[in-house]
């Protein structure tokens, strides 16, 4: 599909991006009744072939160290299972659920086992359901691992697990479109300020068009940077590469696998069907070109496999079905959600860096972004920790469970 031109001239909100972080925000300006702006999201793949959207595991997890990143992920759990009565009742919109087979971590020495302890107290005192486990725990509830090297497990049963985030970013696309958000294949490739230079006064497209705006969000994922360089301003996020296979095991598990994470940082999940979804990346790990998506196929033979096999015997007798190579969005700062307005640019938002975990996260940082775009500040949930203020103020947020 070729570049899109948009209807108008001038827009209240351009969301740079329009796969899942674009998409929420757009949804969810199109649902609050106090925002009655115009809205242009700008997407430069409609076809999502490349984008983090599609490359993901697609699942959710409550097992986070801050409490913050646990009341994100509760809402996200509570948006998908009542999806159809958020969006108003729709009775085209699919009745979603989550398949919570849980998020198995692993440790093998007491000092990880010592995060997921204190981890743990969080989760609780936030309501959710983590479980700790001993390794004869484990081996009984789940014979098919060796736990070996482990000395404690943690798992968590509810709310936690795969969940269809393709069917929930196609709907917020088509249902925000219905009701007056304009959505274009087209890419941003310069922005002015205005002569104080203290807001963004127009975007340019890859077309030629100068579009005006009230304020643009920067929801553009791994090209986080080459977004906000055109502004003149910087973001700590760079495109880092991770690896995904699925595969067929000879003999399938007799029970859902767990979204197992090794000590070594290699993760796989059940995929239905006898098939596994299984995830890694080298330790190795530069910022990568944008559009550099190549596989690394030696990875799975000499680093990945026989990891899996180690810790799942069954799995040495298993067969790869496909593979992909994607990015992250990764904050190298301190891993988290980047939001809220720039120090100086005042209508540049950001919406970045979610570094692995933005699927589940797009729920509450769509909601909340949309609220900062009609109110000026965040209502259902206070996500002002995450403003990219804390950058340049040195105020690390440190979320221990980054996958
Ligand atoms: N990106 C790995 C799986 C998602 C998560 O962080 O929960």
């Amino acid at each position: 599909m070729s570049n899109q031109s948009p209807s108008k001239q001038s827009y209240d909100v351009i969301i740079i991006g329009g796969a899942i972080m674009g998409a929420s925000t757009a949804w969810f300006l199109s649902d609050n009744k106090d925002f009655d702006g115009s809205v242009l999201v700008v997407e430069r793949d409609m076809t999502y072939e490349n984008c983090s959207t599609t490359h993901t595991n697609s699942c959710m997890r409550q097992q986070f160290s801050t409490e913050l990143n646990v009341r994100i992920s509760q809402f996200a759990a509570d948006f998908v299972k009542n999806i159809r009565s958020y969006m108003g009742g729709d009775d085209r919109v699919p009745e979603l659920g989550i398949r919570s087979f849980g998020y198995m971590y692993f440790a093998d020495n007491e000092g990880f086992a010592d995060v997921l302890r204190e981890s743990q107290k969080v989760q609780l005192a936030a309501g959710a359901a983590t479980q700790l486990m001993t390794p004869d725990e484990i081996k009984t509830a789940y014979p098919f691992y060796n736990v070996d090297d482990i000395v404690l497990g943690s798992i968590n049963l509810v709310d936690e697990g795969y969940w269809d985030g393709a069917a929930v970013n196609d709907w917020w696309r088509r249902q925000s479109r219905e009701r007056g958000a304009e959505w274009i294949q087209n890419e941003i490739v310069a922005m002015t300020r205005n002569a104080a230079g203290n807001r963004v006064e127009s975007v340019t497209l890859a077309s030629g068009e100068v579009i005006a705006c009230g304020q643009v969000v920067n929801a553009s994922g791994p090209r986080a940077a080459r977004t906000t360089q055109m502004a003149g301003i910087d973001v700590p996020v760079e495109p880092r590469k991770r690896y995904s296979w699925i595969f067929k095991a000879e003999q399938p598990l007799d029970q859902d696998l767990p979204l197992t994470i090794d000590p070594s940082g290699v993760h796989v999940r059940e995929n239905g069907g006898g098939t596994y979804q299984c995830g890694g990346h080298s330790d190795y790990d530069p910022a990568v070109d944008f559009d550099d998506y190549a596989m690394d196929h030696s990875m799975w033979e000499n680093h990945v496999w026989p990891i899996l096999a180690t810790r799942i015997p069954q799995f040495e007798a298993i067969k790869v079905q496909s593979e992909w190579g994607g990015h992250y969005a990764m904050n190298t700062f301190d891993h988290n959600a980047i939001m809220g307005p720039h120090t100086e640019l005042s209508n540049f938002i950001f919406l970045n860096g979610f570094s692995g975990h933005g699927l589940q996260q797009s729920p509450a940082m769509g909601r909340g972004t949309a609220e900062w775009l009609t109110y000026g500040e965040y209502r259902a949930l206070d996500l002002t920790p995450f403003n990219y203020e804390r950058i340049p103020e040195n105020r690390p947020i440190i979320e221990k469970a980054i996958i």
